[in-house]
């Protein structure tokens, strides 16, 4: 305030310098005062100019820091680190299958014009899912390293967290960076952050954020290459809105490796370690079943660290198994020899339901393991199969035996129940009580799900779902009886490569499938 009345001051004391010299100047051309008059014009300017600087050079420089401030704060979000990684597939181990599928994708960015001139759209939004510290990041990175695309991280939590207020400004220069340097790779970890399901009448943050996300995804033009790479923990988290075609439309599991994919991460791991002659990595990464590529990771750093410790040159077997020990300890997983024994029971039980959707000849099995994912131990992927909306009674049996299959293999094999098939005696429940309740499909006749009926009949309606039920397990164990040796076989393949796929199985059981359709034949034939 004082300020101004200051400048306003000059202001007016100038204005009358000027116009009182002016009017001097023009009252008498003669006048020796002249030069005086237009020494105090010239005075009055400088004045001016001095004041103005003087006093409006405040506001200027506040002005300035304004500007200065945004810029920063624009820096901040506009000084988006990317780096061109060096990482290539070849330093991811394991996960075949995955980097098959995105074999496609780097071709893409590889080879842009080809697909242009066919019309084709790059894919833009890939998700990976899976445990933690299962590759995706390297993975993510690698994409970047094929392509020698920029490589642009951010994480979901971030965008919340630390961006306050900025989360949707931050995705929009994330992507106008990315575009700007493309090709790129955006990967942003931790998307569940971000994407989790919207709740209808929040305005938030995290929303404004995933608006802007899908914003981004929806209006990317299509020669400039930029593919956004998103990972989760939790798939199911996820808002619909995300996964749509278009937007993050490939999702991709990352599991935990298998025997196999073990021994090759520690290949990597310990590729610049001077290990013992007499060490197989083969029988280290047996000892190592459902640890993460992080894990295994750790274990190489671990095993180094003691041999120092120890003044050792080299990295003895002994090391490693302390530093298994120690990875094992501080993930308060169970010890080794508890690890084997529910190994086991989990390679029977996984048999069991793959042998009898064989037996059966339900869904086609596309993949049989026993590598925790989720809360389960093991678990059976079928081949998705067309939409069925109607389904016999047969057809409903044959879909119980193949999920008491797990139960009934570990009760022929150990002759004790576990715990194990929690899950699976749910769903056979529910489809149990469907039979019974809503497709008419017990003795109780063609009743339908009705509360009233059911209180009345619910001790009957057990007992028709308990007949149900100990039929059909009834009939699994017979047929795992009688096919005892193949239920060794898978599970005895199992315990060694940890997960079979479809041919794999198909392998093993050649010799009872050809049987098998002989005997359909016979059938025919009568
Ligand atoms: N398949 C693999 N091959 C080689 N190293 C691996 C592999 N998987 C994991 N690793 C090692 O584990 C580390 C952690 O992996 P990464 O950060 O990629 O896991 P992530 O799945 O992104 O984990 P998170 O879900 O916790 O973010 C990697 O830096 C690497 O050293
Ligand atoms: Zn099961």
């Amino acid at each position: 305030m004082k300020k101004k009345m200051v400048l306003m001051f000059f202001l007016i004391f100038l204005s009358i310098t000027i116009i009182s010299s002016l009017s001097l100047f023009s009252g008498d051309e003669t006048n020796n005062s002249f030069v005086n008059k237009d020494r105090l014009l010239l005075i009055g300017i400088t004045a001016f100019f001095f004041i103005y600087y003087i006093k409006l050079d405040k506001p200027f420089q506040y002005a300035h820091a304004t500007i200065n401030n945004e810029k920063k704060e624009n820096d901040q979000n506009n000084n988006e680190f990317f780096t061109k990684p060096k990482v290539t597939f070849e330093d991811v181990a394991g996960l075949e299958e995955v980097k098959e599928e995105l074999i496609e994708v780097i071709d893409f960015i590889n080879e842009v014009e080809k697909y242009q001139k066919m019309g084709a759209k790059i894919p833009k939004g890939i998700l990976f899912y899976g445990p933690p510290g299962t590759g995706k990041t390297l993975l993510a990175s690698a994409v970047a390293g094929e392509t020698k695309s920029s490589f642009f991280t951010a994480s979901g939590s971030e965008f919340v967290e630390k961006y306050v207020g900025v989360g949707a400004k931050r995705v929009r220069t994330l992507f106008e960076k990315a575009k700007k340097e493309a090709p790129s790779v955006i990967f942003i970890d931790e998307i569940d952050a971000i994407g989790a399901k919207r709740h209808l009448d929040s305005n938030n943050e995290k929303d404004q954020t995933l608006n802007q996300l899908l914003i981004e995804l929806d209006g990317f033009n299509t020669d400039q290459t930029v593919v956004v790479i998103g990972a989760t923990n939790r798939l199911d988290l996820l808002d619909e809105a995300l996964l749509r075609p278009g937007r993050f439309d490939r999702h991709m599991f990352i599991g935990n490796p298998n025997v196999k994919a073990r021994e090759e991460i520690l290949k990597v791991h310990t590729k610049n370690k001077p290990l013992d002659t007499d060490i197989k990595i083969a029988d280290l990464a047996k000892k190592t079943h459902g640890m993460s590529g992080a894990h295994l990771s750790n274990i190489a750093n671990e095993a180094a660290i003691i041999a120092v410790r120890e003044n050792q040159t080299t990295i003895s077997i002994k090391h490693f198994e302390q530093a298994i020990e120690r990875v094992i300890a501080g993930l308060q997983i169970k010890n080794p020899t508890v690890l084997l024994k529910e190994k086991q029971i989990v390679a029977y039980h996984e048999s069991g339901h793959a042998l009898i959707g064989k037996i059966l000849s339900t869904d086609m099995v596309q993949k049989v393991s026993i590598i925790p994912r989720g809360q389960a131990l093991g678990y059976v992927l079928h081949m998705p199969q067309d939409d069925r909306y109607i389904m016999t009674k047969e057809e409903l049996c044959s879909k119980i035996m193949v999920m008491l299959g797990g139960r009934a293999a570990e009760e022929i094999i150990f002759g004790h129940l576990s715990t194990g098939a929690k899950d699976d005696l749910k769903k056979v429940t529910e489809i149990a009580m469907q039979m019974v309740c809503e497709y008419g499909m017990s003795d109780l006749g063609y009743m339908s799900n009705n509360p009233t009926m059911m209180q009345v009949l619910g001790r009957q309606i057990n007992k028709e779902m308990n007949k149900i039920i100990d039929e059909c397990y009834n009939t699994t164990l017979e047929h795992l009886k009688t096919y005892k040796n193949e239920l060794e076989k898978i599970s005895a393949a199992l315990m060694e490569r940890e997960t079979l796929n479809g041919d794999e199985l198909n392998e093993l059981l050649k010799d009872f499938m050809e049987k098998a359709k002989e005997s359909k034949k016979e059938l025919e034939a009568v």
